[in-house]
């Protein structure tokens, strides 16, 4: 006798890293996906990856290809789960054979903050004094935050959320720079001192929203995936990761990007910039939604045109070096 399995009757299994954030992620989707499938079970795993172990080498040194997304992967790959919940910006741009981006679920301000000491309530990022120490181990984040602040002094800064807080709150940086997203998915949004407008700073690639990593041969799950997808954070995020997946050369490197849409219409907007902030290459373009990908792609080009290939030659050759 055979017997069909059902969607229905099948537990899925949800693969999550156990940071603070990525649980609160995690159960977030779970909820959602528990509303619109009642009859459904899902079962939520917890794993610990490269990422979260490896907490003393420069990330920007290893690249983070995929440091905090690999484990979760190979459980999918092998069968023991269905889908993984990653914030986007931590999923890389190429995917291991086998596996697709399910879903994008809609995205929360993608800006990043500043949070400072109590010490400088009163600052802004362009009221710091001189020499004020901000903690941060992006390259985007450092070189645009260099390029409009040559006055302040930048610092390496490790550890989840809540470490990363207690170490400025100690007194070892002046202020520090979040993401506003994962502040407030954290009940912490109160931290947000300042939202660095996107003339000053351009966030990442897919910051701010949900990533849903699943296999390209499961139909149940990519169609049980569609009920949290969220179309323009899609386009928008697709349109983003075209441009990076066309500019990187295999470690993490100082671009950003802002996207919006109005009507049936998607702005992007891409930076690359060189580590010391001295130069910085920008630029906008606008096209149908539809096309997100190409958009990206053609803003990439253009940047190349701009000079953006001798400045991530000149990153990656530094940090070979470990400068
Ligand atoms: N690289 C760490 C990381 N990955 C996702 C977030 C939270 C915000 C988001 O979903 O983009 C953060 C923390 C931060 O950048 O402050």
């Amino acid at each position: 006798m055979t017997s069909t399995v059902s969607a229905a009757d099948r537990t899925i299994r949800i693969a999550s890293r156990k940071s603070q954030l990525a649980l609160v992620q995690t159960h977030w989707v779970r909820d959602r996906l528990q509303e619109s499938h009642p009859s459904h079970q899902f079962d939520i795993h917890t794993m610990s990856t490269q990422g979260d172990n490896i907490l003393d080498v420069a990330l920007a040194k290893i690249g983070d290809k995929g440091l905090f997304t690999k484990e979760l992967e190979v459980r999918m790959l092998n069968g023991d789960a269905d889908f993984a919940v990653h914030s986007l910006k931590d999923l890389p741009t190429h995917l291991p054979e086998g596996l697709i981006l399910g879903c994008i679920t809609e995205r929360e301000d993608p800006a990043d903050a500043l949070v400072v000491h109590e010490k400088h309530q009163d600052k802004q990022l362009d009221s710091l004094p001189e020499g004020a120490v901000v903690g941060t181990s992006s390259l985007r984040r450092l070189a645009q935050l260099r390029h409009h602040y040559p006055h302040l002094s930048f610092k390496d800064i490790r550890g989840n959320l809540n470490t990363r807080l207690a170490k400025l709150d100690e007194g070892q940086y002046d202020a520090i720079i979040l993401a506003v997203a994962g502040l407030e998915r954290l009940g912490m949004g109160d931290r947000v001192h300042q939202v660095i407008p996107s003339d000053v700073s351009l966030h990442a690639v897919g910051q701010g929203a949900l990533g849903i990593e699943c296999r390209d041969d499961d139909p149940e799950i990519l169609e049980l995936l569609q009920a949290i997808a969220h179309p323009p954070t899609t386009q928008r995020c697709l349109a983003e990761r075209a441009f990076l997946r066309s500019l990187e050369g295999g470690c993490q490197v100082p671009i950003g990007v802002n996207t919006r849409i109005e009507g049936d219409q998607l702005t992007l907007t891409g930076m690359v910039a060189r580590l010391d902030g001295q130069k910085l290459i920008k630029d906008s373009l606008q096209g149908p939604a539809s096309n997100a990908e190409q958009l990206g792609e053609q803003l990439a080009n253009e940047l190349r045109n701009q000079g953006a290939t001798e400045i991530l030659e000149e990153i990656f050759q530094e940090i070979q070096r470990g400068s």
